[in-house]
């Protein structure tokens, strides 16, 4: 049981953690006006939340089991599912394989990323095959976890749809889950007592994030600031984060935060620590840009801030592919691989030796 004996190690009350705004996700079925408020302030402001009453519990519970059965295989086994230097997600991703700064420190977490695609279509393989422990779990695990989070990032997509006065379906349909797309679940284990960092800082890749820890170690960078902050665990709560491409959609509105994986602080240093996620991504082929033709809203927040790079010329699938491939130490090259995996996040650029990102990708 990877994650409950966590919970006896309490987080420390000695770090520094950033306060994140608590949304009630039934008060926002609900349509609640403060909590829709609150949502927006949330997502506009720091774009990071946590959410509570997300009634996921029991699938949020069987998932940690199931990632640590599935990461407790031989080491062999697992390699059988490597996801690759090319720029694949899905599959395993082992220890030591992506850097996590510009020097090509590498990282220490291992993970294993299950396709959305594959999750709805089960027992059929839409995109890849999996290890044998993550199959047996897939209808009663897998597929209702991906079912409950992907209802609850719809909400999230239907609600931003209509704050950004876009017309009815215009965000949704660019997340429509018939289309082939690079939503996925994932285990991300760091072994025990590690005192390096487990995944670099990065902003998402994709449109939303609902990640679920029993244990500390996730930290933000606080917009205008150069300090990283825990963000603490809470029991019962997920914390919720937008990526990417909502960012570029929205034209910088919704804002995709830098943020990073630590070892756990504290005595929770000595445990291995384990989170469960779910990425919620565009379709495959949808391009990335600002929605600016179809939201007055859009239009007046590029013309007042500007920034080229988010007319990123890819698809999403692009555009997430190359930013697993810059990251792969094999790929490697020297500094500006590190810069060409960047997304929407300039944090690192500002001490970058050559002068444009976009060269190198
Ligand atoms: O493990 C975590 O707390 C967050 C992981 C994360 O940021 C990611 O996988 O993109
Ligand atoms: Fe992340």
């Amino acid at each position: 049981m990877p994650g409950l004996t966590n919970t006896l190690v309490p987080f420390p009350d000695n770090v520094p953690t950033h306060p994140l705004l608590v949304v009630d996700y039934a008060l926002i079925v609900a349509n609640d006006e403060a909590e829709l408020d609150k949502l927006w302030k949330a997502a506009t402001k720091l774009g990071f939340w946590y959410i509570k009453n997300h009634g996921a519990e029991h699938e949020v519970s069987n998932m940690f089991d199931m990632g640590a059965e599935a990461l407790d295989l031989p080491f062999s086994e697992k390699m059988k599912y490597e996801q690759g230097d090319n720029g694949d997600s899905f599959g395993y991703k082992a220890r030591g394989t992506i850097a996590t700064d510009k020097n090509g420190t590498k990282d220490n977490v291992e993970f294993l990323n299950i396709s959305q695609d594959d999750a709805l279509a089960w027992p059929s393989m839409v995109r890849r095959t999996y290890p044998w422990t993550v199959n047996k779990c897939m209808e009663d695990t897998i597929t209702p976890f991906v079912k409950k989070s992907m209802e609850v990032n719809r909400t999230f997509l239907e609600f931003f749809e209509r704050k950004l006065q876009l017309p009815a379906g215009e965000l949704l349909e660019r997340h429509d889950e018939k289309e082939l797309n690079g939503g996925e679940a994932r285990c991300i284990r760091t072994p025990p007592k590690q005192t390096s960092t487990g995944v670099g800082a990065h902003t998402d890749f994709g449109s939303l994030a609902i990640v679920h820890n029993r244990l500390g170690g996730l930290q933000v960078m606080p917009p205008g600031t150069d300090q990283w902050l825990y963000i603490k665990p809470l029991p019962g709560h997920a914390v919720c984060n937008i990526g990417d491409a909502l960012a570029i959609f929205s034209g910088g509105i919704l804002r995709s935060n830098v943020h990073r994986v630590m070892p756990p602080p504290g005595d929770q240093w000595r445990l291995p620590r384990y989170s469960i996620s779910f990425f919620t991504r565009p379709g495959d082929d949808v391009i990335l840009r600002p929605l600016k033709g179809y939201s007055q809203l859009i239009m007046s927040a590029v013309a007042e801030s500007p920034r080229e790079e988010y007319e990123t010329g890819s698809t999403s699938k692009e555009w997430i592919s190359r930013r697993i491939r810059r990251l792969r130490i094999k790929n490697r090259a020297g500094p500006q691989t590190w810069y060409a995996s960047m997304g929407t996040e300039h944090q690192g650029v500002r001490d970058m030796p050559s002068k444009s990102v976009a060269a190198t990708a």
